[in-house]
């Protein structure tokens, strides 16, 4: 189901277009009313989201022709004019809603999803999300990631995406593409290290016919592919030096020349590049040159990790549930208390892990819904915590310095993270020793029975669970 949204602040665009895809719908989105009105025209939309001050006028006053034209769609009105004047032109309309600026995300979605239900079909609401931006999250953190993304749409400047694998990196890239002027073009994404060293500048700018042994066609690369489009490179910190210095000559250029070939290509494309690498260390070792990497970090954009942005666990499970179904999969939901226990984990792999995870939680679930006590015995052994505060011969010591090296959690995070590391197989072996007696395991531990109880129900460890293992 799609809802046409029209706001002509794209950062504010962005958030609401990831919340009402949390909810589960398709967006369109346009900035003015003459747009609104053709898009109206053309196509049925389950819901009207719209700002009031456009461009091309006063959004309310032409609402009202809207509102008789599709008497069935409901409108959602926000406004940064918070006043009763606003308020009033807004209910006069038949608006279904009226939201000041600035408003609670959640609500907004929520209201829409309200009054859509109350007008669609169920045949209707199963439909899955269909085209907009596909990245889910409304954390703090998130939404300077959106307002970045907004500062490139309309321009060609290259951008470097950093962050740890699994953030999500090229899913900004899609988005940028997506969103951007040159959507029309194609998008080509290169993993420069999944490509032998001896292949990569032929990958990237093509060879012609006979250039090399085995070369027995011309061969288009992907800087030409990408024409009009996007090139997203990925990995660039594994790019083996020959191509980095290729790859450089390429960006000050403006041109490139296919292996073997003489002409020069002009480039028309907008490059987006990936690491989850530190440049700098690789950069004082030699391994990355210092100028390619300011002629990439024109726009940096910082990939939080999944555990600096909790909030947006339980959104991202609900909705890789719901991709899970798409999919089919069978139908799963998270009870409340089994998101919140999703969001305390540490997900080192980030979304992707997140992901994996859930998608072997759909199948393996043997209820509809999953509350806490099924979630916590299929949570991946090592969480929260990471390879050295597994289950198996945790190592104190190993695991602290990796943190404090690390850094990770940020300063501040080190006891808590450690606690519940230290805290799961702790409990989970005594439990499975004294086969789920609590008062047991409280007296082997040496803490109130009370204590544990409380431990457990936070941990979401459920000591019947191990009763039945016995
Ligand atoms: N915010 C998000 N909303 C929805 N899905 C996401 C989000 N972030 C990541 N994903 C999904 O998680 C998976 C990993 O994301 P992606 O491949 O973009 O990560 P990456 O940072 O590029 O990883 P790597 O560095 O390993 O290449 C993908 O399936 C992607 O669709």
């Amino acid at each position: 189901m799609s809802v046409l949204l029209v706001e002509d602040d794209a950062s504010i665009a962005l958030v609401i277009t990831a919340a009402l895809e949390a909810e589960g719908f398709g967006v369109t989105h346009c900035e003015t009313i003459a747009e609104r009105d053709r898009l109206l025209s053309e196509r049925s939309f389950a819901a009207l989201v719209t700002d009031v001050m456009l461009p091309d006028g006063d959004g309310i006053d032409t609402l009202a022709t809207v509102h008789s034209r599709f008497a069935k769609m409901p409108i959602v009105i926000l406004s940064a004019q918070n006043t009763l004047d606003t308020a009033v032109r807004a209910t006069d309309t038949g608006a279904f809603e009226y939201f000041p600026k600035p408003f609670d995300i959640d609500e907004l979605a929520r209201t829409v999803r309200q009054a859509v239900g109350a007008n669609a079909s169920a045949a209707e609401a199963e439909e899955p999300a269909g085209e907009g931006l596909p990245l889910v999250g409304r954390s703090a953190a998130m939404q300077s990631v959106y307002r970045m993304i907004t500062r490139v749409l309309r321009n060609d400047l290259t951008v470097l995406i950093l962050g740890e694998s699994g953030t999500g990196k090229e899913l900004v890239a899609e988005a940028i593409h997506q969103l951007g002027h040159r959507r029309t073009g194609p998008f080509v994404a290169v993993n420069t290290a999944a490509i032998p060293a001896e292949l990569i500048e032929s990958e990237l700018f093509g060879h012609e016919k006979g250039a090399f042994t085995g070369a027995v066609a011309r061969n288009i690369g992907k800087f030409e592919q990408a024409a009009g489009g996007t090139l997203f490179l990925d990995e660039i910190g594994d790019m083996p030096m020959q191509a980095q210095t290729r790859l450089l000559r390429a960006l000050q250029s403006g041109t490139i020349r296919r292996v073997g070939g003489r002409d020069e290509v002009r480039l028309d494309t907008r490059i987006v590049a990936a690491t989850n690498k530190d440049l700098e260390p690789l950069i004082a070792a030699g391994l990355f040159r210092e100028d390619l990497y300011y002629r990439l970090n024109v726009v940096p954009i910082n990939m939080p990790p999944l555990r600096e942005r909790r909030d947006d666990i339980e959104a991202l499970a609900r909705h890789f549930l719901q991709l899970a179904a798409a999919e089919g999969l069978p139908r799963r939901q998270l009870t409340a208390q089994a998101g919140a226990l999703l969001s305390r984990q540490s997900w080192r792999g980030n979304v992707r892990e997140l992901k994996n995870f859930i998608f072997r939680l759909a199948l393996l679930a043997r209820e509809e819904m999953i509350d806490a006590d099924a979630l916590a015995p299929l949570l991946p052994i090592d969480q929260p915590g990471d390879a050295a505060a597994g289950e198996q011969g945790a190592d104190l010591d190993a695991a602290v310095r990796h943190w404090l090296a690390a850094a990770q959690p940020a300063s501040g995070a080190i006891y808590e993270t450690a606690l519940a590391a230290f805290e799961r197989p702790l409990f989970a072996t005594i439990l499975r020793e004294t086969g789920g007696n609590q008062l047991r395991a409280a007296q082997a531990l040496g803490i109130n029975r009370n204590t544990l109880r409380k431990r457990l129900g936070d941990l979401g460890l459920d000591p019947e669970h191990f009763a039945r293992r016995i």
